[in-house]
């Protein structure tokens, strides 16, 4: 591929006899990987799973996945460079702890972070552009998660609202994008000599908002698709510089992956911790991940203190507005459809018709711009409850009383938005559609006829995929 020219010889002097294996590697083949999806039930229980197992990811997989297909649909696959899955997995998320996201779109290390937590703890995953986070709040439902918020704010007003809450932050940064050129040869015409330092400035304003909000002792996760050391190690030195709690933590590096690299920056000793994926050693796209702990929590208890006081005053600002009549709709919908999803009426939450489940302990999200503010459950209409899409990804077959299996074909015809002939009559009402295990969505059965309540954005011809 044509790359230009001032890129070469920038990483020629940076990189000396190990220039012509890098510059190389932009010729060869993009790997391509995936991920299973833990959340699902029998989440193994796919064509992909006799794929090579990444090393890395316990979920991780080398391979490409079709779109289109049950399995992408029902979220039990996610297609995502090789490199970017290690982004969540250094994150390392624990059950019951507050992460945010901060430039999420299109979702690859949200979905892989919320997998992780296992529904327990809070992921708010936001992303500026809103065309992005809409891709984003797709990509969040699919996964079949409970505990998400999906906002599209900029990072000053996020900070202005949550005030060092979360136990870790993630800045996958926008930047110059060199790690994609091989899988995107477009984003070279964006390359100019002075590109990395001015993305570079872009990613100081971010993170001196993501560091707003993140708690003492937190951890911070910092990482770009490019190898440009202006938007890389320069920016962990800067982040030491201006915050001298921050530590750089090691990660580990298995077979491929690079040390960070001080003498690109100003020689910090620690910067040798942070990780280089490089296409040359690394069988994935061009990736850079640094990890930092807030040192401050052993020895400042008391502000520590202020701070979970503060986290709890702010939950409590929340109010619910459903009216009686819809908090039975809801309720006779639980009954009926569930076995063991059980929701507080506390933790219920309407935005205009729309019923969300969102936890009482959450932050308040309500000055802000949101495209998911938690699970949908479903809409009120008319006197009656009609359940989401959303919800029907987060459920278990085992775990609801009305399911309907069906066949490959019938969910041919369901995700093309057509209504399906049923040959025996059942009785009528609300269903979790199933097929090969997988729940794909909500129908109501009236009269031997599924009526089909499958987003129309959403619709596709599987016709010939299968
Ligand atoms: C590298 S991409 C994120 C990829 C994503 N983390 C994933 O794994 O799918 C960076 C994102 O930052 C967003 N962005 C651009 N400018 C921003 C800004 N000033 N503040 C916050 N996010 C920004 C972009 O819209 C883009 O979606």
């Amino acid at each position: 591929m044509h790359l230009p020219k001032d890129f070469v010889s920038k990483y020629e002097k940076l990189l000396g006899a190990d220039a012509s294996a890098f510059l190389a590697s932009f010729d060869s083949e993009v790997e391509k990987g995936f991920r299973l999806n833990p959340l699902k039930q029998n989440y193994q229980n796919t064509s992909y799973s006799s794929n090579e197992k990444v090393s890395y990811i316990p979920t991780g997989y080398y391979g490409v996945v079709k779109g289109n297909t049950l399995e992408h649909q029902t979220g039990y696959v996610y297609s995502q460079d090789l490199s970017a899955m290690y982004v969540a997995q250094v994150a390392n998320v624990k059950h019951g702890e507050w992460v945010l996201d901060l430039c999420a779109a299109p979702g690859g290390k949200s979905t892989q972070l919320v997998e992780n937590m296992y529904n327990e703890g809070l992921l708010v995953s936001n992303e500026i552009n809103h065309k992005r986070a809409t891709i984003l709040a797709e990509n969040m439902e699919r996964t079949g998660a409970h505990n998400y918020i999906v906002l599209n704010e900029d990072p000053a007003t996020l900070a202005h609202n949550f005030d060092a809450i979360f136990d870790k932050i993630i800045v996958d940064a926008p930047c110059s994008g060199e790690g994609m050129f091989r899988k995107d040869h477009q984003a070279t015409s964006y390359w100019h000599q002075d590109y990395a330092v001015e993305c570079a400035k872009r990613q100081k304003t971010i993170l001196v908002e993501a560091m707003k909000m993140l708690k003492l002792g937190g951890e911070l996760i910092y990482s770009t698709c490019t190898f440009a050391p202006e938007e890389d190690e320069q920016i962990i030195a800067w982040l030491l510089e201006e915050y001298p709690y921050l530590q750089v933590l090691p990660i580990k590096k298995y077979s491929g992956m690079d040390n960070g690299r001080p003498d690109w920056a100003n020689g910090g000793a620690s910067l040798i911790n942070t990780v280089r994926l490089m296409p040359h050693h690394f069988r994935g796209e061009g990736h850079f991940i640094a990890l930092l702990k807030d040192t401050r929590q052993e020895n400042e208890n008391v502000s520590k203190l202020s701070s979970v006081k503060k986290k709890k005053k702010r939950s409590k600002k929340r109010t619910v507005s459903l009216t009686k009549e819809q908090l039975i709709l809801w309720q006779e919908f639980n009954q009926n459809m569930m076995k063991k999803f059980t929701i507080l009426p506390e933790d219920l939450y309407l935005s205009g018709d729309y019923l969300y489940y969102y936890n009482r302990n959450w932050p308040d999200i309500s000055q802000m711009k949101f495209m998911r503010p938690g699970l949908m459950l479903g809409i009120f209409k008319k006197k009656r409850f009609e359940p989401s899409y959303t919800l029907a990804l987060a459920l278990h077959p085992s775990e609801t009383n009305n399911v309907l299996q069906l066949s490959m074909a019938q969910w041919q015809e369901y995700v093309l938005g057509n209504v399906i002939q049923l040959d025996e009559q059942i009785p009528n009402g609300w269903y979790l559609l199933v097929c090969e295990e997988k729940a794909f969505g909500f129908g109501k059965v009236v009269n031997k006829t599924v009526k089909n309540f499958f987003p129309k954005g959403l619709r596709f011809n599987a016709g010939n995929k299968i």
